[in-house]
């Protein structure tokens, strides 16, 4: 079954617009929780744009003392000081992303063959949290490309679905951009990899995907979950979001 991680960093992102505690990410994450989803997914990224380190250590919290049969998933590069904060908080899963400081989003994967040395040694630190290790992966289902992600121990790769949710008003390119998807995660699961996804993901699109990759792990989402949820609310945004990575809700 594909799970859902919600990622509150647009909740973040709406609150720091003023100096006031509103809206509350803590308040939300427990909204989806109760609703479903499986876990919580913050990027706190070096400007803290959104979510800031202050918020990290109370999801956390939130998730062990009140669902502790969820996770929390911290995505981020891997300079020191995010490598301190996922060692002090010890997180379910932690997904590496290559992000410079200054990029609007995430919107490509580790070239793993330039990569692994270098993700060798942090993927094997990280492991002593005990968390599970995720790398972010453009589609590409080169075997060169996923030898590489394997030898950095990584537990799973998590798909880069930017092109693919940005393809929405194009149904060739949506197509295409699908099958390139599947293919990395055929080629993945032929490497031992497990398979995570996320960006740019929603309810019309998660259906496809979650159809031609049967064994998608997780994906996460935040963006369209959250523009969502102020139509509809959390709550039932979240049970949108489950039914259509196929939940009975
Ligand atoms: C890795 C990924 O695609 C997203 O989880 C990322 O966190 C988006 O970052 P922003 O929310 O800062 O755009
Ligand atoms: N890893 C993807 C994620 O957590 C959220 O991406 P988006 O839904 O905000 O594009």
């Amino acid at each position: 079954m594909t799970e859902l991680s919600v990622n509150l960093n647009a909740v973040a992102f709406l609150r720091n617009r003023r100096g006031l505690p509103w809206p509350s990410v803590v308040d939300l994450g427990r909204i989806a929780l109760e609703a479903g989803a499986a876990g919580l997914t913050v990027h706190p990224r070096p400007d803290e744009r959104h979510i800031t380190r202050a918020d990290v250590p109370d999801l956390m919290n939130l998730i062990t003392s009140e669902f502790p049969d969820r996770e929390f998933n911290i995505e981020g590069y891997p300079n020191e000081a995010f490598m301190a904060l996922v060692e002090k908080i010890r997180p379910h899963q932690i997904t590496l992303v290559p992000d410079a400081p200054s990029q609007p989003t995430s919107d490509h994967g580790w070239d793993f063959r330039t990569h692994a040395f270098k993700l060798q040694s942090i993927v094997s630190r990280l492991k002593h949290t005990g968390a599970r290790l995720s790398l972010f992966a453009d589609p590409d289902p080169d075997p060169k490309q996923l030898e590489a992600a394997v030898s950095t121990g990584t537990d799973r790769i998590e798909l880069y679905t930017g092109p693919y949710g940005g393809a929405f008003n194009d149904a060739v390119t949506t197509a295409a951009e699908l099958e390139k998807l599947g293919q990395t995660a055929d080629a993945a699961r032929q490497h031992g990899l497990g398979i995570n996804a996320g960006h740019d993901l929603t309810v019309d699109n998660l259906p496809a995907l979650v159809a031609r990759i049967p064994d998608l792990a997780e994906v996460s989402i935040g963006h369209n979950l959250t523009a969502d949820a102020l139509t509809y609310g959390m709550a039932e945004t979240v049970r949108r979001f489950r039914r259509s990575c196929g939940q009975v809700v």
